[in-house]
């Protein structure tokens, strides 16, 4: 008795349980069962063709009335190996002594057939070994038990045959198992037949041929059209040896999400893996969509996604390299094309641009920025003005341009996506590069001061001005500057910005929340400043006025104006004064009755 306690026992494995795990959490889809099997037949024809290379390559698959039958030519299997194979959860002959995956094999995890369990309750095999054993024939049922028996077939080769479950018909349907036997295995070596038609056998589009470029070039671009429904902008063959990679790259004629991942279409051995399989290029590189076939990255085990190793990242970074030097291939040979490529990627280039050095090179030669001295690239900006001095905003760059543009004074536009990082890396490749911000507030430091007479003689009116802005927060100032069209500018700098709509936030919000953000309220000198142009005829007129209620209608006007032109935020405070100033300034233009 004691000797049975330590008696060495199996494993009992409840079938139906690992089949529900397959269809429930490892495969998406039941369709895989066509995949599988056809994979087996792949792989046994490929062992028999190792033997003996002119052993023939048939694969047919046959639908009719709910049964889905798929024949091999290939190695078939011996009754001992059907017990040690077939009715062996986990045992593949597609490993090695060590328990590697061998190379020449599309299988290796032993699990496929079980697939087969997804649409059917029965897996028939009828095989016959080219050992030249008798042919076997292999009944294994989803409850966990088979039979097995006499066989009959003739030639070496295995035929499974499956009769559908309730509720899976629509995976036997002739079209379907035609779409899907295409779809997986349309590159395989071997030509593979649905239903008398071929679908498979004539490897993969980019394979290197005695046909001339042109003719292969139009096949590659007659490829993308058929499989991803657009004519590429360009295209880019692709070879990574480590990885027994090659394939192309499509760059895509449209602008491309950089936050929607498409994803790429990547076969396995010349076996559809995935139709958007993640993980295979950089993320900067969403401009182009790929198609490739590889012999050494790892699948998942669903078959679904690539397994993510080493080797998968270092096949990215060659990948990356290969798009890149399409790239800076096209600034040096075609610069049309790069612009018309940069017209439609800018977004991804600059993306790129901000980790690679290359990039930055690529953008700052060729792309062009708004500058307030018309659009051109930041290098002849650079060669031009030398230091490059930008906004960060839009908005500041639209209240500034034309003031600076009249004191000769360059000015880049950082305000769309990545330009101001961009910029601020530029430096990296030209150390002797200056980039400096321009705050709108330091423009005004170039701005010349009144004389000491006439400023003496303004400070009535100053005051009275001064008078008018102190409920807005703002100070004003009187200035000469270019051009004299420009009334008035509305400078703020940054940090007032801030502190300006904290106050303004304020205003709206309740009691609790108007001490919460009092705490932020810090005193700052830097009050927003209104800015007279005392060289513009209508403000030189303004300061001439004595009566203080016409200054300080005029002066909100002004301060009204400039907001506006400035692009700054409205707050309700500004409204009622532009209205209250509009209809003072009405009153005081339309003459009244009594006077009439
Ligand atoms: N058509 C076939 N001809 C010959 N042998 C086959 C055939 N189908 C299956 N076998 C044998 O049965 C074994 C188990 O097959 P199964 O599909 O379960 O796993 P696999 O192909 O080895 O690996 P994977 O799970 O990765 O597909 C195979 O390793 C192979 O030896």
């Amino acid at each position: 008795m004691g000797e049975n306690k330590n008696l060495n026992r199996t494993f009992q494995v409840d079938l139906r349980g690992v089949v529900d795990l397959l269809s429930h959490h490892l495969y998406s889809s039941p369709r895989v069962y066509v995949r599988e099997l056809l994979q087996n037949a792949v792989d046994a024809v490929t062992a028999r063709r190792a033997q003996d290379a002119s052993a023939p390559t048939e694969i047919d698959v046959a639908v009719a009335d709910g049964t889905f039958t798929i024949t091999d030519s290939g190695i078939g299997l011996t009754e001992q190996q059907v017990h040690e194979l077939l009715a062996t959860i986990g045992r593949s002959s597609k490993r090695d002594d060590l328990g590697f995956a061998r190379h020449e094999f599309l299988g290796q995890f032993g699990i496929g057939l079980l697939s087969a369990f997804l649409v059917a309750d029965e897996i028939r095999v009828v095989t016959r070994s080219v050992a030249g054993d008798p042919a076997v024939e292999w009944v294994g049922r989803g409850d966990g038990t088979y039979q097995i028996g006499p066989g009959s077939r003739d030639a070496p080769g295995t035929t499974v045959t499956l009769k559908t479950r309730a509720g899976a018909e629509q995976w036997f349907e002739v079209p379907t198992v035609k779409e899907l036997a295409a779809l997986y295995g349309s590159m395989l070596p071997f030509p593979v037949t649905v239903a008398g038609q071929r679908v498979s056998g004539d490897g993969t589009p980019w394979r290197a041929d005695e046909r001339p470029s042109g003719l292969r070039q139009a096949d590659l671009v007659g490829y993308a059209q058929d499989t991803f429904g657009f004519t590429p902008f360009d295209v880019i063959e692709l070879d990574v040896p480590e990885a027994g990679l090659s394939g192309v790259a499509y760059v895509l004629p449209f602008p491309a999400n950089p936050a929607d991942r498409g994803g790429n279409r990547v076969y396995l051995k010349r076996m559809l893996l995935a139709e958007t399989a993640e993980g295979l290029l950089p993320k900067w590189a969403f401009f182009a969509r790929c198609v490739v076939d590889t012999a050494e990255l790892r699948p998942t085990a669903s078959r679904e996604a690539l397994y993510d190793d080493s080797l998968l990242d270092a096949t990215r970074e060659a990948l990356g390299d290969q798009l890149r030097g399409w790239l800076v291939g096209l600034a040096r040979t075609d610069s049309k094309k790069l612009a018309r490529f940069l017209g439609i990627h800018h977004l991804g280039v600059k993306a790129l641009a901000l980790h690679d050095e290359e990039m930055l090179r690529l953008v700052d030669l060729w792309m062009p920025v708004e500058t307030n001295f018309g659009r051109m690239t930041l290098s002849d900006f650079r060669a031009r003005y030398g230091t490059i001095r930008y906004t960060a905003t839009t908005d500041d760059f639209r209240q500034l341009a034309a003031a600076a543009a009249a004191q000769d004074l360059a000015l880049v536009n950082g305000g769309y996506a990545y330009d101001t990082e961009i910029i601020e890396r530029l430096p990296q490749i030209d150390p002797s590069l200056v980039v400096t911000r321009l705050d709108p507030t330091d423009l005004a430091t170039t701005f010349s001061a009144l004389e000491s007479q006439e400023e003496l003689a303004l400070r009535p009116f100053l005051a009275a001005a001064q008078r008018a802005m102190d409920p807005m927060g703002c100070e004003v100032v009187l200035r000469s500057y270019d051009p004299t069209s420009l009334s008035v500018l509305f400078l703020i700098d940054r940090a007032a910005a801030f502190q300006n709509e904290l106050r303004a936030t304020r205003e709206r919000v309740d009691e609790l929340w108007a001490g919460v953000l009092s705490a932020f309220d810090k005193p700052t000198t830097d009050r927003p400043q209104l800015v007279l142009n005392h060289r513009n005829p209508l403000v030189k007129r303004i300061c001439g006025l004595t009566d203080p209620e016409l200054v300080r209608l005029a002066v909100e006007a002004l301060y009204g104006q400039a907001l506006l032109l400035g692009y700054h935020p409205i707050r309700p405070a500004d409204a009622q004064l532009l209205n209250r100033s509009f209809l003072g300034l009405l009153d005081q233009a339309v003459p009244t009755e009594d006077h009439q």
